[in-house]
């Protein structure tokens, strides 16, 4: 009997060793390491309602080489827990302002989920002052060790929190605004899901993400439905309102923590195939703009550079 469980461990390792020797050294199912370049995307309020799903599908993504996890508390269950997924990327935990530096440094996309989120009753506009002192903080961060990386802000009030950011990378002398993006994909996803409810649709969503600001362009969807205008204007509606139904919803339990780490990742996703220099990536986000007369505007952004509407 022992003599048998022996063989069958030799076995064993000896499988172990050859499924070794055949694993490339970082590659992900599908992708060999000479093919994708690495990637070090950090997320910033990682142990949040959205940051942990977050977490999870960067991880699940073959772009990412190494994965940053930094929040103020509850770092390292979340990254231990994350890590051992087996896939591409190796991930690290970070808590702490010492640690800050540590998690941001080399980055290439940096992520911003950090940050209170709204009660039933309450406005995006109702928590600057709390928000505008975190994203205040990081991005003084981000100047100082990655100053070069593409920022992805979640953070609340985004038509606030990235007009902040901006004023701290122009005081640090790093501001790029082709590298500064309000993540407004939330309401793209909701306006293809009240539009179709399915995957394969195209919504345009201009304007800011807070009530009557977000501007879904349902005339510009494709494919083409000849909607009434009373259904564009009820589907403008619920697009919304889409935030608030949710945290009316979870009755003082948070915000979207789900659909935005979905909607997270595909920005950041985008992201990525833009510095990957994938052609023809394009996305709407809320950027610095010349598209009307506002100086930050949500609009297609196309290989997360330049303007196309
Ligand atoms: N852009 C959008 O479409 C969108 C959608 C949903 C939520 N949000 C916003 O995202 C933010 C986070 O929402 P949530 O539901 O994840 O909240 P949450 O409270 O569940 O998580 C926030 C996390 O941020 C962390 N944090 C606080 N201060 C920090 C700091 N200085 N550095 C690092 N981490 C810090 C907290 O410890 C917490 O883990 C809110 O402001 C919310 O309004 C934006
Ligand atoms: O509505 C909120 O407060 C969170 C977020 O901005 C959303 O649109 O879901």
């Amino acid at each position: 009997m022992l003599y048998h469980f022996y063989i069958q461990s030799k076995k064993l390792s000896s499988v172990l060793r050859s499924v070794k020797t055949l694993a490339k050294p970082a590659g992900a199912r599908g992708y060999s390491s000479e093919s994708v370049p690495d990637r070090k995307v950090a997320v910033l309020g990682a142990a949040g309602g959205i940051g942990q799903p977050l977490a999870l599908l960067m991880k699940l993504n073959p772009l990412v080489s190494r994965l940053a996890l930094y929040d103020i508390a509850n770092t390292p269950g979340v990254a231990a827990d994350v890590g051992h997924i087996n896939t591409r990327s190796e991930v690290a935990g970070y808590m702490g302002n010492d640690q800050l530096g540590q998690a941001l440094e080399d980055s290439d996309v940096v992520i911003i989920p950090a940050g209170v989120p709204r009660k039933p009753g309450m406005t995006r506009d109702d928590l600057f002052n709390i928000n505008a002192g975190i994203v205040k903080d990081l991005c003084s961060a981000i100047a100082k060790y990655c100053p070069n990386a593409i920022v992805n802000m979640i953070s609340n009030p985004v038509n606030s929190t990235v007009p902040i950011a901006a004023e701290v990378f122009k005081k640090a002398g790093t501001y790029n605004e082709k590298k500064l993006f309000g993540v407004t994909t939330l309401d793209v996803v909701r306006a293809k899901t009240f539009y179709a409810g399915k995957a394969n649709v195209n919504v345009p969503v201009v304007g800011g993400h807070a009530g009557i600001t977000i501007l879904p362009l349902f005339s510009q969807a494709t494919p083409k439905a000849n909607l009434a205008d009373e259904d564009i204007k009820a589907l403008t509606k619920r697009t919304q309102d889409g935030g608030t139904e949710v945290v009316e919803a979870k009755a003082g339990k948070g915000s979207a923590t789900l659909s935005m780490a979905y909607a997270g990742a595909i920005f950041a996703d985008a992201c990525l195939k833009g510095l990957n220099g994938v052609p023809d990536v394009v996305e709407c986000s809320f950027v610095q703009s010349t598209v009307t007369e506002l100086p930050f505007f949500a609009s297609k952004v196309i290989n997360l550079t330049d303007n196309v509407n």
